[in-house]
């Protein structure tokens, strides 16, 4: 039996069509998402392709000349000229046509907002406002841009695979041959950094099938039921340890300095507005349908469920004992696709956790088998904060010394404090105080083990 096949029983894994996952490519499309959306909505795409060919930079890029200013200017302002065009028809009734649709709203939504001045107000126009809010109402995800804009609807085959395979089906797209459609900056750093999650998507696949096979025999329970669910955490050991080898891989083609400058001031959030800015939605209190949003945090490899469904099934708890706020990763399921976050609550409600089965089966293999895939999701975690400290946290340091030094330049009595040192501290994409957030979910996957 493939994944793919419908719900057999209460305790199956959840997978199949209607939860958007497919056995050949999990989360992510098994083909290539559309790549432009219909003629009547051809003046979104149209303005996109502007913008990315104006090679725009952000307001507070410290090299941008006036002229740099004045050419985002006059994109904003035909972007301020365009229609509200209509969020209807055969854009409503064909996800694929609604998930391109936040796409280009939500690349056009952000290039405007981090194109602006520093010293002016946030004030999102009326012809991307209220079609980005109405797209993202129907998706049920927020109106910004989230790591399904940039990862799982957002790449294709580098070159057109040879053939269809045997049986006439679609074959996955193979690690080596992805690319993005979309970025802000047309640089390889960039796509890199998107690809990078998605040969993690494309490669957790076999964690969920191996997730499937697990949840099968523990519905059996057996003696022979727990040979097999040891062997399969050994075997999902490995797969994670190769996740982590992927994440690694992402420095050999995406340069933390290019990254920190060039792509990440794109990604901002309102959370993360150097200036405490508010997003204003201009003409959202006309619509009756329509309603402000609440939480607008940028898109974050967080929002990636195959992590998600790692911790579930292993039995990693983000909740803080301590506090009433939701943990980071449970706000995250918000700004996943609608269907993947209904799969994850499906898993999570799961009569019989794999936790407390390996806590009453008592057997030390399989004890040992368990422990084994936790600590490689730990060792995963491990190399992530390597990975942020090498592209945010050192770039971020170096950035506030340089800009300490030219302070000190300008009135030698002036102590400007570096982010992350003693001011505030730095902050993730998604809005969180990265380095103790970071450790914390660390530390939570390593206190998952069974001793
Ligand atoms: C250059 C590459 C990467 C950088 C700089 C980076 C940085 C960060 C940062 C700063 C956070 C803090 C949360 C936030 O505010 O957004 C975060 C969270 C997270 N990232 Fe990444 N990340 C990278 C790649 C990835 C990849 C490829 C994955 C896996 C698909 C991933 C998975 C996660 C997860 C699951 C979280 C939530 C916290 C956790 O589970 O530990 N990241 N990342």
């Amino acid at each position: 039996m493939t994944i793919d096949s419908s719900i057999h029983q209460e305790n199956a894994i959840p997978v199949g069509q209607v939860f958007d996952v497919d056995s050949r490519t999990g989360f992510m499309p098994p083909q290539p998402p559309i790549r432009r959306l219909p003629a009547t909505w051809e003046e979104w795409e149209a303005m996109l392709d502007a913008a990315i060919a104006g090679g725009f930079k952000c307001g507070d890029a410290a090299d941008l000349t006036e002229e740099d200013a004045e050419r985002s200017e006059s994109w904003r302002a035909q972007v301020r000229k365009m229609p509200v065009l209509p969020v209807n028809g055969a854009l409503t009734s064909c996800p694929l046509l609604l998930r391109r649709g936040h796409l280009v709203l939500t690349f056009l939504l952000h290039y405007y907002v981090q194109t602006l001045p520093v010293d002016v107000s946030i004030l999102i126009p009326r012809s991307i406002a209220i079609p980005v809010l109405r797209v993202s109402n129907v998706l049920d995800i927020p109106p910004l841009l989230t790591f399904s804009d940039t990862v799982l609807y957002n790449w294709d085959h580098k070159t057109a695979p040879s053939s269809a395979n045997p049986d006439g089906g679609v074959e996955a797209p193979q690690l080596d041959n992805l690319r993005s459609q979309t970025t802000f900056s047309g640089l390889a750093d960039e796509e890199e950094f998107y690809l990078c999650s998605a040969r993690i998507e494309l490669r957790g696949v076999e964690a969920l099938e191996l997730m499937r096979q697990t949840m099968d025999e523990m519905f059996v329970g057996d003696e022979i039921a727990v040979r097999r669910i040891s062997a399969y955490l050994k075997t999902m050991a490995s797969v994670i340890n190769e996740l982590k080898t992927l994440l690694l891989d992402v420095r050999k083609q995406c340069d933390p300095e290019r990254y920190y400058s060039l792509v990440r001031p794109w990604f901002r959030g309102e959370d993360s507005d150097l200036k405490k800015r508010k997003w204003v939605f201009e003409g959202v209190e006309d619509e009756q349908d329509l309603s402000p949003p609440r939480e607008l945090s940028g898109p974050s490899a967080g929002q990636s469920s195959i992590v998600h469904v790692l911790d579930v099934f292993l039995g990693v708890d983000h909740q803080s004992k301590n506090s009433d706020k939701p943990s980071f990763m449970s706000r995250m399921l918000t700004y996943m696709p609608r269907n993947h976050r209904l799969f994850l609550k499906h898993l999570s409600a799961n009569p019989r956790p794999l936790r407390s089965f390996i806590v009453s089966a008592q057997d030390e293999e399989l004890l040992d088998s368990y422990n084994k895939a936790v600590l490689a999701l730990k060792e995963f975690r491990d190399a992530h904060m390597i990975i942020a400290t090498l592209y945010i946290i050192g770039p971020a340091r170096r950035a506030a010394r340089v800009a300490m030094a030219g302070a000190a330049q300008i009135d030698s009595g002036a102590e400007p404090t570096p982010p992350g040192k003693a001011g505030e501290p730095l902050k993730g994409t998604g809005g969180t105080d990265l380095v103790k957030f970071l450790k914390d979910t660390r530390n939570r996957t390593g206190a998952t083990m069974i001793s």
